[in-house]
């Protein structure tokens, strides 16, 4: 399934407008990349499986209340954030990333489908300053490192059922990395107990609460 009907196979309730708008993705992500390699050339057609869902897999461990605030950090070209920022029309993002031409394909991107709760920039993670409610991350850093960038920057007044915290998506065997965390309370979600496609192989969607 090269398009949007494995999105919908797992959100069964997205309006015509959100439709609308994860269709453009393809095209724009294939004419962006040619620019600037935000997704793996060959992995362009697999675009909605391997980037858009994965990223969509954090709406079913949380989901965002409406006006809660949300840092992407490390966005590269857009994910997670872009595809949530879709999927909750009502929760602002804060995406970030290092590399300022990467900030613009996402400007460019949220731009170009009409989203208004996205605010891409080009700042170091470290250096962000703001209170979210959550923090959400895909394929960038170590967790022990993430959680050390961000920890104070997650606050905890919307009053989620679950504690604030850290969500990242990550591949591999992570007990020796969560174990440097030196944190007991984490859960670490196999991707394929949220979606029932076996491309998402070891992939898992970990959760971090971050309690004050
Ligand atoms: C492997 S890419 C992943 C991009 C995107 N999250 C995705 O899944 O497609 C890692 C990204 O993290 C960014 N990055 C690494 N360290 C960072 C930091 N300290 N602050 C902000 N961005 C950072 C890099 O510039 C790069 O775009």
């Amino acid at each position: 399934m090269g398009n949007i009907d494995i999105i919908e196979k797992y959100f069964d309730n997205l309006t015509d407008v959100q439709k609308h708008q994860f269709r453009q993705l393809q095209d724009l992500y294939a004419e962006w990349n040619e620019k600037v390699n935000v997704i793996s050339r060959k992995d362009i057609e697999n675009l909605y499986e391997r980037h858009i869902l994965h990223s969509l897999s954090i709406a079913k461990i949380i989901e965002f209340k409406p006006g809660s605030e949300i840092l992407d950090v490390g966005t590269g070209g857009g994910f997670p954030g872009i595809p949530l920022a879709i999927l909750f029309p009502k929760v602002k993002f804060h995406l970030v990333d290092s590399i300022g031409k990467k900030i613009n394909v996402v400007n460019e991107i949220a731009k170009t489908i009409g989203l208004t709760n996205v605010i891409a920039e080009q700042i170091r993670a470290e250096k962000v300053d703001g209170e979210y409610d959550f923090v959400v991350s895909r394929a960038v850093t170590r967790i022990d490192v993430l959680y050390k960038w961000v920890r104070t920057k997650v606050s905890h007044q919307q009053g989620h059922e679950l504690n604030n915290g850290i969500i990242c998506l990550k591949g591999g065997d992570l007990k020796e990395e969560f174990s440097k965390l030196n944190k007991k309370k984490f859960t670490l979600t196999p991707m394929t107990d949220i979606f029932e496609e076996d491309f998402f192989e070891t992939k898992k969607v970990a959760y971090v609460p971050i309690a004050r």
